[in-house]
This record gives structure tokens, sequence and C-alpha cells, in this order.
């Protein structure tokens, strides 16, 4: 994927290519039909083909939206959108001298972020013809699940698009992700391009960030996904509840018409308890009473696990997936869940998945498998249940063999999960390998301390043999665990999977975990897989 795309010709590929108009006139009446207070200032006869919350990234034609940020009021580049392009420019009231100044016509709102989903529908005319959306919320799971249920989908026959953390897919057209989720206009532009494409079905991972930041508005799922809860992102929700609510908002019938919910923790109950939209609760283990639907008869299928999904009226679907990781069991679950809600024949889903093996996906830099001997997997666990769950899944059963675990923190992020992952990792690594991760511009000094802190404090506690070393750059800590490890230990890179920039001190240095790995092997007469063949398929693993 070229590296050297600018914001302007990214939002670019984020547009259909057929250009329709909207005037100021259009958007002011809709939004007064719809209760909102707004006001033309200039000629209401301009019209708009685009919508664009960023002046770098303005195509002409556009509507620039100039909305109040925590570091900036979008109107100070209100003039730089107009020397781009913009046709007009849509603001609130703290805006308006600026965004009058730049000489275009000025619609005056009360509440910014509050009309960029609708306005954007109404501008890529999404409100009336949109694919099929699939919509994945939780803390871990959602990049996975996407990509099986994209997988499915395929197998079904369908033309599929995809939105999330590693890449947007229009058809077979990749884009960078810069977001998890993407901001409203570039959603709703996405969409109409999709549209285009003859895209009939798409999986969108909702972040709570885009919940919170109203991204997703004017979007409607048919059916939305709830994978679980823990903790993560508490910088911006402040609490565990907060950030429950957030996710909650997927769930409305305004959002959605029907929500796959799992109910392995408390978090899920709740959620199913309050979702409006119509819901299907899912559960792991098979003794659940009152789900809808349960995992049962698990059994190791090579890396992965065959499976049973076992629902109403003695409805029974049976399938695998090769990836490794209970978890993934659960991912794979609902997945299928997912797709069945949405309409599609029992009996049609299950000769795809029969036929096909479609949740036997390759999920860049998730639970992907580096080497055999020793055992070497990079992954993308960055908080502590899934670390926990990461870990735990790796172990083998061969005695003496051991479990290397090289992670650190993410900077400028929730930092009370620092030391609570340095726990998990002496909980259940033989040896914990501290290293940076993304300290973004924080100082990752401070940062390593904190996680190794957590770490000691877990063995000290509790009398554990692990052993806990602290080594950077992230690339000498990668080399450290392959020059410890035997052939019959584990070594799981975690926290950066796809990732291949690593920002440290504001700067982005090249670093990709899966190379880094490949190498230190390599240097240590170790055999790794050929970098194209880390796929898995359970037929050939018996
Ligand atoms: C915390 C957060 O999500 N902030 C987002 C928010 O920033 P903000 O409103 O504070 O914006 P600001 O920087 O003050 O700027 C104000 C306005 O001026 C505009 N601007 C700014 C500079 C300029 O030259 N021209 C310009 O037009 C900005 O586009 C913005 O509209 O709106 C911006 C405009 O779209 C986003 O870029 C920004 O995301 C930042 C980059 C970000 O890092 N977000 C992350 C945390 C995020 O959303 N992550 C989730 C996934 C998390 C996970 O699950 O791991 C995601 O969905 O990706
Ligand atoms: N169902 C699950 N439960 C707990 N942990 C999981 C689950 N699925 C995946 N994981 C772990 O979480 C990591 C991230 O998985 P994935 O990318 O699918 O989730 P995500 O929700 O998209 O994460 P993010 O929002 O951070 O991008 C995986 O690498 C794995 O370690």
């Amino acid at each position: 994927m070229p590296q050297a795309l600018t914001p302007r010709s990214a939002e670019a590929l984020l547009r259909p290519l057929e250009k329709s108009t909207t005037s100021l006139t259009a958007m002011l009446e809709y939004l007064h039909e719809t209760g909102r207070g707004a006001n033309i200032i200039g000629d209401g006869g301009t019209t708009v083909t685009g919508i664009c919350l960023d002046s770098r990234a303005v195509q002409p034609g556009d509507i620039y939206i100039a909305a109040p940020g925590a570091r900036f009021h979008g109107a100070q580049f209100a003039q730089a959108a107009v020397e781009t392009g913009a046709a007009a420019i849509l603001t609130d009231i703290e805006g308006e001298d600026a965004a009058s100044a730049a000489g275009v016509p000025v619609l005056l709102v009360e509440q910014v972020r509050e009309v960029i989903g609708e306005l954007s529908a109404l501008v890529y005319g999404t409100d009336e013809a949109c694919p099929e959306l699939f919509g994945l919320t939780g803390t871990n799971g959602k990049t996975t699940t996407s990509y099986m249920i994209r997988s499915v989908l395929r197998a079904l026959g369908r033309e599929t698009g995809l939105v999330g953390t590693i890449e947007i897919a229009a058809g077979d057209t990749p884009i960078p992700s810069i977001l998890t989720t993407p901001e409203a206009p570039q959603l709703h532009g996405l969409m109409a391009r999709m549209r285009e494409l003859g895209v009939e079905a798409a999986t969108m991972e909702v972040s709570s960030h885009s919940l919170s930041y109203r991204r997703v508005d004017g979007l409607r799922f048919a059916v939305s996904g709830f994978t679980n809860l823990t903790q993560d992102h508490l910088d911006l929700h402040g609490s565990m509840q907060e950030y429950f609510e957030t996710k909650a908002l997927l769930f409305d019938l305004e959002r959605s018409d029907r929500a796959v919910i799992m109910v392995d923790d408390s978090w899920g109950l709740e959620m199913a308890r309050q979702a409006t939209a119509e819901v299907w609760t899912l559960a792991s283990d098979p003794a659940t009473t009152g789900a809808d639907w349960v995992i049962d008869n698990v059994v190791p299928a090579g890396l992965g696990h065959r499976f049973q999904l076992r629902g109403p009226d003695g409805t029974v679907i049976e399938t695998a997936t090769g990836l490794p990781g209970d978890f993934n069991v659960s991912n794979a679950a609902l997945a299928v869940l997912m797709v069945l809600a949405s309409g599609v024949d029992p009996a049609r889903l299950q000769e795809a998945l029969d036929r096909a093996n479609p949740l036997t996906v390759e999920v860049p830099g998730r639970m992907q498998v580096i080497a055999e001997a020793p055992a070497s997997i990079v992954d993308f666990a960055h908080n502590p249940d899934a670390l926990a769950r990461a870990l735990s899944s790796v172990r083998s059963a061969e005695p003496g063999s051991r479990v290397i675990v090289v992670f650190g923190a993410t900077g400028e992020r929730d930092a009370t999960k620092r030391p609570i992952m340095g726990a998990v990792a002496a909980q259940h690594a033989d040896v914990v390998i501290v290293t940076d991760d993304d300290p973004h511009s924080e100082d990752p000094a401070p940062i390593r301390a904190a996680v190794a802190a957590g770490a000691r404090a877990e063995i000290q506690a509790h009398g554990l043999l692990s052993e806990v070393r602290e080594i950077h750059p992230r690339a000498a800590a990668i080399a450290a665990a392959v020059a410890m490890a035997g052939e019959r230990d584990t070594i799981l890179v975690a926290g950066r999977g796809h990732e291949v920039f690593q920002e440290v001190m504001g700067v982005n240095l090249e670093l990709d975990d899966r190379e880094e790995l490949r190498r230190a092997l390599l240097a240590h007469g170790f055999s790794p897989l050929a970098a194209t063949s880390d796929s898995f398929d359970p037929a050939d693993e018996g």
C-alpha cells in the first residue's frame, strides 16, 4: 500500500466517483424538519458535492465542517479549507466569525458533531441506499470477528466491504486505516463508493470513541455484535460504567435492527437487558441457562477448534476455526450467528461453512504464527484481558516448556492498565520481557517501569517463579527472547500485531514485530514459516 498517501489523496479514496449536489437550503430544511436550529449566512442556493471534517483533506466543492475539538476549533482552518476548494462551511456560534471571514456561505448550527452524520447521509445519499451493515463492538475481538464475518459472507457469494483497525476494503481495493472507525463524512462517502462498486454487505468495527464522537450517526446496522467488555480506554471514558454506556448506544433500535450479544460476563448480560434492538444472546458455556444460543462440544482441531452452536428449537450448526485460542471460538461463533441473524437460511449457511471453511481466515497480527519451534506468535493483545487470554492459549502441555512474553504498554493512553498488564504477564509467563509499545510522545522509561513494577509486585505477592527483564528498544527485546528460547518454548510478542510503525517521542520508526521475530529466529538457526503462508487450514491440520 502506498505510504505516500496524503490526507487529501486518502480522502479521495473514501468518496463516490459520481458526484451529486446538495444545496445548503436542502440541509437547512432537513435540520429544521428534524427539530434542530440552524441558519445560513450567505447564499443558500450554494451546492456542495462532498463533506469533510479536516481542512487538510478537503476536496473541491466540499462543505468543510469546522468543529470544536480538544485542541483546536476547526474554524481556525476555515481559510485554509476554502483555499483548497471548500464551497461552504458548517460551524457553530464559536466558529461563526472565523468561518464568515473565509468568504464562502456558512451553515450555522447549535452542536456541530450532532448533525455531521445525518448531513453526510444527505450529501452522499446513504440514507436511501447503503450496503447491509454488520457492526462489531466490544473491547477485544472486533477485528477478528469482522474478518470472519466477511469471510462467511464471501462464502455465501456476497460482494463485501470492510472497515476496521487494519484496513478499509471496498471490493478488492484496500485503503490504509488511520482510525478504527473513521469520521462520519468518510464513512458515508465510503458507503456510497461501496454502493458504486456493487458491495452488498460490509462489516464495520465500531469503537467506543466512534460512538462518543458520533462517527456512526446516520448509519443503520442490520446486525450489531457485542464481544466483551474489559478494562481499556478509561482515559476517554473515566469508568467502566461510562465505557459500557457508550458501547450500549450501538444496540439501540435507532441504530441497529438486530443484536447478537455475548453474555459470558455481567456486562454482556446487562447489554442484552438494555438493548432495544431485537436481541439474540450467545454464551460460551453450554451450561448457561437463558441464553438463546450456546457454544458446545469444543474439541481441539489442529491449531484451532471444532465446535457446535446450539440454538432455539434444537437448531445445531457445526463448524471449526483454525485460529488458536479459545477466545477465537467465541469470535467465530459470534460471526456465524451475526450472519444467521441477518436472515440467511441455516442450511445454506451450514453448507457454506462446510464447503469454504471461512472461519479459518488470516487476520494480520492476530495470533499470527511466525514459527512452530519455538512456537513464535505475534498478537495484538494490548490490554489486560487480551494478554491473559493470549498467554493462556499459547501455554504448551509439554513438560519443561516455557512461555516468554515480550510486550509493553501504550503511552498517552489509559495508564492504569500498565501495572495490571505487568501482573497478568507474571501470572501467565515464565519470562516477562518488558519493552516499549507505542510510547507516542510520552517518555518510554516510566511506562516500562510501571509495567515491570506490576509484574514484580505480582511475583512477590504470590511467590511466583517468573523472571522479569526490561529491554529496549523493542527489536532488541524480541532478539533477546529468541536468544533465550529453546525449541519447546513459546514466544509471544504482544501488543502491536499488524502495525509497521512505532511512534517513539513523536517520531514514527519502522518496526514490524513479525519481521523482527523472523529475523531473530533465522539468526539463531530456527526456521520461521514463509511470510506468505501464515494462514491455517484445519484440513491440513487433520
Ligand atoms: C480522541 C479522539 O478520538 N479525537 C479525535 C477528534 O479530535 P478533536 O475533536 O479533539 O480534534 P482537534 O485535534 O482538536 O481538531 C479540531 C478540529 O480541527 C480539525 N483540523 C485540525 C487540524 C488541521 O490542520 N485542520 C483541521 O481541519 C480536526 O479535523 C477537528 O475536526 O476528532 C479528530 C478529527 O477527526 C480525530 O482525528 C481525533 O482522533 C484522534 C486522532 C485519535 O487518536 N483518536 C483515537 C483515540 C481513536 O478514535 N481511536 C479509536 C479506536 C480506539 C481503540 O479501540 O483502540 C478509533 O476508532 O480509531
Ligand atoms: N473474544 C476475545 N476475547 C478476549 N480477547 C480477545 C478476543 N478476540 C481477540 N482477543 C485478543 O485481543 C487482541 C485484539 O483482537 P482484535 O484485533 O480482534 O480485537 P479488537 O477489538 O479489534 O481490538 P482493537 O479495538 O484494539 O483493535 C487479539 O490479538 C487477541 O489477543
